[in-house]
């Protein structure tokens, strides 16, 4: 196997059921990724997130670069080495977060120059040291270093930013270093513009990726836009390649873009939510800090088979944060990161069986339901 297989198992209308394989084993599609930002999982160990059903995590570049640097994590024994998580890892580029947490950024055809957010020091990203970054952190799913265009766009500023993507894409491939079992996605550009999109996903094919991301959304534009923007997308991606939709979601997020044929996710919600005292239940959500839960003994979610739903009670969960217990962000980013494996997991199953439409209108009726 050269660079990352994909088997697509089933379809059920855009719904995909598929296999990625990569040096550090197979990823069951669609996943959902847990973001590991500097090397951990916030609040949960290697192997609790292991028994949540994740098979996949994602690291950030632009983190590990500044602290511990890649070089030290490399000389560590690489990032699967350096946490303890022997199952795939996919690292972004870098480029999201330098646009969203560094300071004094410049954009050049070269690259970007920014200063850290930790001590003000300067860094140069350009997409050759990305994806060198990227190799010596021993990622086997690099992503090619773009630009995400921002929200809102005019359709020539959309225009120009996924060019110049186009021609990091292609600076990306160049420097990346074949290896069985590792792979390198590109990343569609284009806004929210049918053309942009559309000579973005060419140019991506023509240059030729292992898999191919969806970047530019979930940056403010509303879910029935990125649902629209999906619609006239997807169609034109190749079908025996994966499809990762960054940066998403919420649940109904994930059962829409699920529905029109996305196959990887990433999102900080379940985890970053989870520490503020936001519980995902299948009903919608829960702010475990309301008083109203104070004296409720029920766990989170009945139909939950997490650690945190089969031993603890809401009041008790309510204490904790209103004690400012650091037991409380463990149990709630568990109970989120394994409810959002258990969505993913009834979707494969679904689409397999070939009754997707009807089990997912299902999950999305309940999540209006309120008043969990
Ligand atoms: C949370 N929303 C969100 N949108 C993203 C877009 C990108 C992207 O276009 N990278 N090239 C990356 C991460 C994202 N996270």
């Amino acid at each position: 196997m050269t660079g990352i297989g994909f088997d697509l198992l089933a379809t059920d209308g855009r719904a995909r059921r598929g296999r990625v394989t990569t040096a550090h084993g197979t990823i069951e599609t669609p996943a959902f990724m847990p973001v590991g930002t500097a090397a951990t999982v916030k609040a949960m160990t290697t192997d609790a997130v292991a028994s949540t059903g994740a098979e996949i995590l994602l690291g950030n570049t632009y983190h590990l670069m500044l602290r511990p640097t890649a070089e030290r994590v490399a000389q560590l024994g690489g990032l699967h080495r350096f946490m303890n998580w022997d199952k795939p890892i996919l690292t972004d580029s870098g480029g999201f977060q330098v646009m969203s947490l560094s300071d004094l950024r410049t954009m050049s055809e070269e690259g970007v120059t920014f200063k850290s957010h930790l001590d003000g020091s300067r860094h140069h990203l350009t997409p050759e040291r990305s994806i060198q970054i990227q190799h010596m952190l021993d990622s086997n799913v690099t992503m090619c270093l773009d630009e995400c265009t921002p929200f809102p766009a005019t359709e020539a500023q959309a225009e120009s930013s996924m060019r110049l993507s186009m021609r990091w894409a292609r600076r990306s491939k160049d420097a990346f270093v074949e290896r069985p079992g590792y792979g390198l996605f590109g990343i569609v550009q284009g806004g929210i513009y049918p053309e942009q999109r559309a000579e973005s996903v060419a140019a991506l094919t023509d240059i030729g990726f292992d898999g191919y991301a969806i970047g530019g959304l979930a940056v403010g534009e509303g879910q029935e836009t990125m649902f629209r923007v999906l619609d006239f997308t997807e169609p034109l991606m190749v079908k025996d390649r994966p499809r990762y939709l960054m940066g998403v979601g919420r649940p109904s997020d994930l059962i829409g873009a699920v529905r029109r044929g996305v196959d990887m996710f990433d999102c900080v919600m379940p985890t970053r939510s989870g520490r503020t005292g936001q519980a995902f239940v299948r009903r919608g959500t829960i702010n475990i800090r309301n008083a109203r839960h104070a004296h409720d003994e029920r766990p989170l979610d009945a139909d939950c088979g997490c650690p945190t739903c089969r031993s603890y009670g809401r009041g008790y969960l309510h204490h904790l944060f209103k004690a400012d217990e650091m037991l409380g962000p463990m149990l709630l980013t568990w109970h989120n990161l394994h409810y959002y494996q258990d969505l993913m997991r009834t979707m494969r199953q679904a689409i397999a069986d070939g009754n997707f439409e009807e089990v997912a209108g299902t999950m999305e009726a309940r999540l209006t339901e309120g008043d969990v």
